[in-house]
């Protein structure tokens, strides 16, 4: 069947329904395309989930730092498959709810895998669909990591599928991924929890001195954080497989029942034939220019984790773009150009890690225009508190100015302490308009004014 579209959006996430919909609510003649269930990566599969798993956790945290000061409890345990059914109870009923509110606007939907004929026209199983432009919004995957044996690794999709609490579990690479997910191992009841990571440093976006805090705190609760490993090969014996690799001590091995990729996503873009539509693109996704248009096809847009941009791919940015990319189709031309302001990003460890603007390492070069302020919080009131031994910040201010480039938070409330201060930023507040905001106290919000000088 031959369908003809005034815009066809392939991938039902974050950065492709909000274009569908602000299309149609324009009167355009939408479709949408998505193979798996409606809803994207962050709804389904990842931040919301995930943190769905958190809040479980959570309680084991709490109980263990509060265990001395007054709260009595019998051993506390996460029962797996009651946590993932609460998790299930959230996610189950999304697809739905995003499919009807896509039919609301009367956007036309289709399920399966999305490829372009070699005549321009976009095939989804038996549907043949063309249209005056399309937005490719079909996010990310774990990278190949071309080790023998890569079959064996599963995804971050199927640890959340998982029922049963993960006995031996292994982590490939020591990015967001790993530590969030680590640390859900280990307070949900794993034995063994291992991160593999290839270079001398974990979570390297991340402000290094509050990564070694981050480090001591999750060895501290037992999960075996190996550095400069570079694997081998995995093998499967029966039930359990045992990855090879070589570590600064030499040839090592660590076996397990489960092996989770945290190594990295890359864009979903080799299955399109994007050569077909002369789409350019690299490893990171399709090339588009400040418009967020295809550099070699005006036909084209794309954004989120697809898109080939400068900024990580995280929820917020694929929003930004998205945006960018339906003002532009509505206007016809390319009238709105992609500006970021300063994007908060938070590992969602326990305690957080959160960062927003320049690190310290981006300043180097222009030290004597800088205020660097690190210190350790534990100390600090909201911190004693809840009895929170990892607790440090790290702000960085332009001297000339007093406004604040860059702030890196870990501890309790890190992750709406990093809210509050982007917001300064992205406001342009100097450091004394910061100070001048009224807080509630006692909050975590009323610590940020002594972050600064
Ligand atoms: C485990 C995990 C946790 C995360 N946690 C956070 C977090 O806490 N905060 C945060 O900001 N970000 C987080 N992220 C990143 C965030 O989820 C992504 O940046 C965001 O979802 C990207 O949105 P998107 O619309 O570009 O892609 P997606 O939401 O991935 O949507 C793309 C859709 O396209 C579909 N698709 C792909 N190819 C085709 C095809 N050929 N035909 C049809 N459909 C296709 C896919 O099935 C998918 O549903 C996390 C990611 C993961 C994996
Ligand atoms: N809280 C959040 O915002 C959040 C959470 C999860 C995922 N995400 C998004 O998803 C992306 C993917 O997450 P991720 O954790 O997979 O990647 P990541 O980019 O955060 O970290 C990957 C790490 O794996 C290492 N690595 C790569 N290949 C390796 C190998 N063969 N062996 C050992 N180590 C290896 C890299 O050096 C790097 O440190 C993130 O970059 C982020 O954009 C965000």
């Amino acid at each position: 069947m031959k369908n003809k579209f005034d815009l066809i959006v392939i991938g039902a996430g974050s950065a492709g329904t909000s274009v569908a919909r602000s299309c149609a609510a324009e009167g355009w003649k939408v479709g949408i395309v998505e193979e798996l269930k409606y809803g994207g990566t962050c709804m389904l599969r990842g931040c919301d989930p995930k943190k769905m798993f958190l809040a479980v956790t959570e309680g084991i945290d709490a109980i263990e730092r509060m265990s001395d000061k007054g709260l009595t409890t019998i051993e506390p345990t996460v029962n797996w498959k009651k946590m993932s059914e609460f998790k299930n109870s959230f996610i189950e009923p999304m697809p739905e709810r995003v499919e009807n509110s896509l039919k609301r606007l009367g956007i036309e939907e289709f399920h399966g895998k999305a490829r372009f004929n070699d005549d321009g026209s976009l095939q989804v199983g038996d549907d043949v669909l063309e249209s005056e432009y399309f937005h490719i919004a079909t996010g990310a995957s774990p990278i190949q990591l071309g080790i023998e044996g890569e079959e064996h690794v599963k995804t971050s999709t199927d640890f959340l599928d998982l029922n049963n609490t993960p006995e031996r579990i292994v982590f490939i690479g020591g990015g967001f991924i790993s530590f969030e997910f680590a640390q859900i191992s280990k307070r949900g009841g794993a034995d063994q929890v291992t991160i593999l990571q290839r270079g001398e440093k974990v979570l390297n976006q991340f402000d290094a001195d509050l990564v070694d805090m981050q480090v001591e705190k999750s060895r501290e609760m037992g999960i075996d954080i190996q550095l400069n490993s570079v694997i081998q090969k995995i093998e499967k014996k029966e039930h359990e497989y045992t990855i090879t690799y070589n570590s600064p001590n030499g040839l090592s091995h660590v076996v397990c029942d489960l092996i989770i990729h945290g190594a990295g996503r890359g864009a979903n873009i080799q299955d399109l034939n994007l050569e077909a539509i002369n789409v350019a693109t690299t490893r990171k996704g399709v090339v588009v220019n400040e418009f967020q248009r295809s550099i070699s096809n005006p036909k084209v847009f794309s954004a989120g984790d697809a898109a080939d941009t400068s900024k990580p791919n995280l929820t917020p940015v694929a929003g930004i773009e998205a945006k960018i990319v339906a003002k532009n189709l509505i206007a016809k031309e390319d009238k709105y150009k992609t500006t970021y302001p300063a994007i908060p990003s938070v590992v969602y460890t326990l305690p957080p890690i959160a960062k927003v603007g320049l690190t310290e390492k981006d300043v180097e070069q222009r030290k004597d225009e800088v205020k660097v302020k690190f210190k350790k919080t534990h100390q600090w009131y909201s911190s004693v508190r809840v009895n929170e031994k990892y607790s440090a910040f790290k702000t960085i201010v332009d001297k000339k100015t007093n406004k604040i480039l860059g702030a890196h938070l870990l501890g309790p409330g890190a992750e709406e302490q990093v809210n509050v201060i982007t917001m300064a930023i992205n406001q342009g507040l100097t450091v004394e308009e910061l100070k001048a905001i009224v807080f509630a106290y006692p909050s975590y919000s009323s610590d940020i004014k002594y972050m600064f000088d």
